[in-house]
């Protein structure tokens, strides 16, 4: 069946939507996708909702600066929607939509993972977009994972699987989204993905980039590439628990903001300097999963926004010892890869089957998820 993505990443720089025609087993056609960014306005209401949501404890409160925030991040995905399919009207019959939403906090050891995003306020503008009987919505697709105890991330592995079947390479292989956070799967024929967050990837970058220079991001790694990476700081930064531990595991947004803040030294670096060392730092993290791995995986795809990202890109390959590939070289979209992954977890949470895995969220069974609003 056709179905939308629509993904708000944590490096919070708008609505990603795709389309792809699944069973939600195997992937059939891959549609069209486009971004369709935030304004800064935008951006500073969504980040301001990041830092007011750090003290919740119900995940269905919205108190201050978050019910805006939720109604504005709503708004944005029917307005992003109604251009894609003003563009593609052909697929004004899409049968399933997957609606992510913005996570502004992620304490799975809490029980807590929270995605702003009104699925009936979207549902009903679905409605005027689309051929009657209107699609299926499918929206809060991490809650039931940590209900029961999971991470409530990464969910992508099992789109990632899905892809991997139409390769030639067997594997093992690892699959590395460079978003905000940088998860990785591990993919070895047919078992069930073993699946983590690795680390930071862009987010401190990005963070580190805006205060210094005031644009948001690390372009092309021009800074990181004209500086060096101080190893003393790296060791000093890779001294954190988190390494340690064995997937499944998982990382909100900002996890290691702190940590970076109080061991790094990065504030005292010159610009170019500290981009390198905090590029290095995501690089490093994924080299510490390859211990937890039950094989040495022979090549690495790297998606999402740090794809296009050469330094990082050089980096990972020298820390990790590996073959990299971008998504695209193997076929697969960069950008579109995570909306891609939640039209295709819609459709598997229609059909009842499984989103996560004991190997991907530490989820006891395999288990599904979603809340569906049908005949959207
Ligand atoms: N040309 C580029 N050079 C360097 N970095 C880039 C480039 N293009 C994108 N990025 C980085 O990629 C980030 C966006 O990546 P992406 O859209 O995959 O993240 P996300 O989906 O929001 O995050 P997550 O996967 O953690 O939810 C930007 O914030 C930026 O740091
Ligand atoms: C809680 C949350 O939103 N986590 C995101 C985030 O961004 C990357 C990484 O951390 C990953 O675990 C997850 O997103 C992807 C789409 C996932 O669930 O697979």
């Amino acid at each position: 069946m056709k179905a939308i993505g629509l993904m708000s990443g944590t490096s919070l720089d708008g609505v990603d939507v795709a389309l792809i025609d699944t069973d939600g087993e195997a992937v059939a056609a891959f549609g069209p996708a486009s971004t369709y960014p935030y304004s800064a306005q935008d951006r500073a209401l969504f980040v301001a909702a990041l830092e007011g949501a750090r003290a919740l404890t119900d995940r269905d409160a919205r108190p201050g600066v978050l019910a805006d925030a939720e109604a504005l991040l709503t708004t944005r995905h029917a307005q992003a929607l109604a251009a894609f399919l003003a563009a593609h009207p052909q697929h004004r019959d899409v049968a399933a939509i997957g609606f992510h939403g913005q996570t502004v906090l992620h304490r799975p050891e809490i029980g807590l993972t929270v995605q702003i995003g009104d699925g009936p306020a979207l549902a009903r503008a679905v409605r005027a977009m689309t051929v009657a009987p209107g699609p299926a919505l499918v929206y809060d697709l991490r809650a039931a994972d940590v209900a029961a105890g999971g991470q409530g991330a990464p969910l992508v592995p099992v789109y990632h699987r899905a892809l991997a079947r139409g390769l030639a390479e067997k594997g093992p292989l690892l699959v590395l989204n460079l978003g905000g956070v940088a998860n990785i799967t591990y993919l070895d024929g047919d078992a069930d993905p073993i699946a983590c967050d690795t680390g930071p990837a862009n987010a401190l970058i990005d963070d580190f980039m805006q205060a210094r220079t005031g644009e948001p991001l690390d372009r092309d790694g021009a800074m990181a590439a004209a500086g060096t990476a101080d190893e003393a700081a790296l060791a000093r930064l890779l001294d954190h628990p988190f390494f340690g531990q064995r997937p499944p595991k998982s990382l909100d947004r900002n996890a290691f903001r702190a940590w970076v803040a109080e061991r790094g030294g990065v504030e005292a670096m010159k610009t170019a300097d500290g981009a390198a060392t905090l590029t290095a730092l995501s690089a490093a993290c994924v080299a510490a999963v390859l211990p937890h791995l039950p094989r040495r995986p022979e090549l690495l795809i790297a998606a999402g926004g740090g794809a296009h990202n050469p330094t990082l890109l050089r980096m990972l390959g020298g820390r990790l010892g590996l073959r990299v590939l971008t998504a695209e070289a193997v076929g697969w979209s960069t950008d579109a890869l995570e909306a891609q992954a939640f039209a295709f977890l819609a459709v598997r949470a229609l059909r009842g089957l499984p989103l996560s895995f004991p190997t991907t969220t530490g989820v006891g069974i395999p288990l599904s998820g979603g809340r569906v609003i049908a005949s959207a």
